[in-house]
């Protein structure tokens, strides 16, 4: 998609940050993205005690969409507070499989401004999609 608004999204992804709960790690991220109905929706991550607990900022902006409908989404933007510009962690990016287009821009910015644009693909080559379960030859016992 050309028409994307990416200072929407670095402004709101800005903002998202700054509600950002890493009392452990100190690391916060904010997250904005473009859903297909035009609308933006954000994330930050919330840290947990048990550490393991802790929901990345990217899963909680693709939550809050899909809760209020979302289903398909044709940008990402991550914000960190930090010259380096970071991508989505692992999970996140299968995560955004789930309901991005492989071509679809996962961008990063920053507090100087900068960015830096992936395609999902890019992230995740020869990602799991839901289209492999579609396809399994079930075996008895596993119904
Ligand atoms: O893409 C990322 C990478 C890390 N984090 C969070 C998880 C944890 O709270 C902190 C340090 O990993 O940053 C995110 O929200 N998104």
């Amino acid at each position: 998609m050309s028409n994307i608004n990416w200072a929407a999204l670095q402004l709101a992804a800005k903002h998202a940050s700054e509600q950002a709960y890493a009392p452990y790690s100190k690391f916060p991220v904010g997250v904005a993205v473009l859903a297909q109905s035009g609308k933006i929706y954000t994330g930050c991550n919330v840290e947990n005690a048990s550490y393991g607990g802790t929901v990345c900022a990217e899963r909680n902006a693709i939550g809050a969409a899909i809760v209020a409908g979302e289903r398909k989404f044709d940008a990402l933007m991550v914000y960190t507070p930090q010259a380096q510009l970071t991508p989505p962690c692992g999970i996140c990016r299968q995560v955004i499989a789930e309901f991005f287009m492989p071509d679809a821009p996962v961008a990063s910015c920053n507090h100087l401004q900068q960015q830096q644009t992936w395609s999902l693909v890019e992230l995740l080559p020869a990602a799991f999609t839901p289209t492999y379960l579609a396809n399994s030859t079930k075996v008895d016992g596993n119904t």
